[in-house]
């Protein structure tokens, strides 16, 4: 059995998956600061023979993780962000300043759908863009939801937005401060997305493929009217292709992956750009 990791600034994701049929066995979570001992709600390391790690928490967590595992798990791969990777440049002055989970999912993104749009909506939401000849932009990192609700101390901290909501209403006027706020950091949340996209995709001339991933991926889907697909392994995908392992991942196969959204046309984007700016 594969174990997989994606240690995040809030949430701490695993999964196992079978070597040999490359099926997901089994999924979880625990909050970040939590320590990653085996219990309840943490796999059986005996059955595990390889992990692969991507993690933007403190380096101590990530540390104290590795050496945990090293003692239980034969072979244990850390994700790392390097100049260039699977045909893809990476973007920043100092490649390995990029959080790895960007350059993960930016990877699985073009490993997937060649040039792409690659956000992530967790504790923060980031958008990064690669050009379909592999040269990654470098992107943009906003407060995720949460985030964006923690910092305005209304008390509201604890209401959350419900995943089910239909985008309509949490764009409407909020009628008191809890819908205020959580229709207030929706609208920035899902119009700095759709800005962002428009935008790049207009300076490069090029319309990209939008894909999404994170704990919020799902609503914040529900409120985007470009075309896009949502793909909630995408970080693992970015393990999967630097560190195959199954049959499956050596043909090039991802697991989970979407169908690649087909975007809309070039002309389409900037007439959606240009109205949105000139209003
Ligand atoms: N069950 C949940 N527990 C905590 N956060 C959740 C849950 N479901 C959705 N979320 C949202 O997902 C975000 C965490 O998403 P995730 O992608 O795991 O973030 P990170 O990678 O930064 O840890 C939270 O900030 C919150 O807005
Ligand atoms: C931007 C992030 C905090 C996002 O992390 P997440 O919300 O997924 O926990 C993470 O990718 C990170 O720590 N990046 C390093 C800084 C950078 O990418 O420039
Ligand atoms: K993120």
């Amino acid at each position: 059995m594969i174990l997989d990791l994606d240690i995040g600034n809030t949430l701490s994701k695993w999964r196992l998956k079978d070597t040999l049929s490359s099926e997901i066995r089994s999924r979880g979570a625990l909050w970040t600061r939590e320590e990653w001992r085996p219990g309840s709600d943490i796999p059986d390391l005996d059955v595990v023979q390889s992990v692969r790690i991507s993690s933007v928490a403190r380096k101590a967590v990530l540390e104290e993780t590795v050496a945990l595992l090293r003692r239980r798990v034969v072979s244990v791969y850390v994700a790392r962000s390097t100049a260039e990777a699977l045909g893809v440049t990476n973007g920043y002055e100092e490649p390995g300043r990029l959080g790895v989970d960007r350059w993960l999912g930016t990877l699985a993104g073009y490993q997937l759908a060649g040039g792409c749009c690659a956000v992530d909506c967790g504790s923060a939401i980031t958008v990064d863009f690669v050009l379909p000849g592999g040269r990654h932009l470098g992107g943009y990192i906003l407060p995720g939801l949460r985030l964006m609700k923690e910092s305005l101390k209304l008390g509201t901290r604890n209401v959350a937005i419900d995943p089910d909501s239909e985008a309509d209403e949490l764009l409407a006027p909020g009628k008191n401060t809890v819908e205020a706020v959580n229709h207030g950091i929706y609208m920035a949340a899902v119009s700095a997305v759709n800005r962002l996209y428009a935008e790049v995709c207009d300076r490069e001339g090029v319309a990209l493929p939008l894909l999404l991933t994170g704990g919020d991926a799902r609503v914040v889907s529900r409120g985007l009217r470009v075309p896009h697909a949502v793909w909630p392994d995408m970080v693992y995908g970015g393990l999967e292709a630097c560190f195959p392992l199954t049959a499956a991942e050596r043909a090039g196969r991802l697991s989970g992956a979407p169908r690649v959204p087909v975007p809309a046309a070039l002309e389409k984007i900037r007439a959606g750009l240009a109205f949105s700016t000139l209003l």
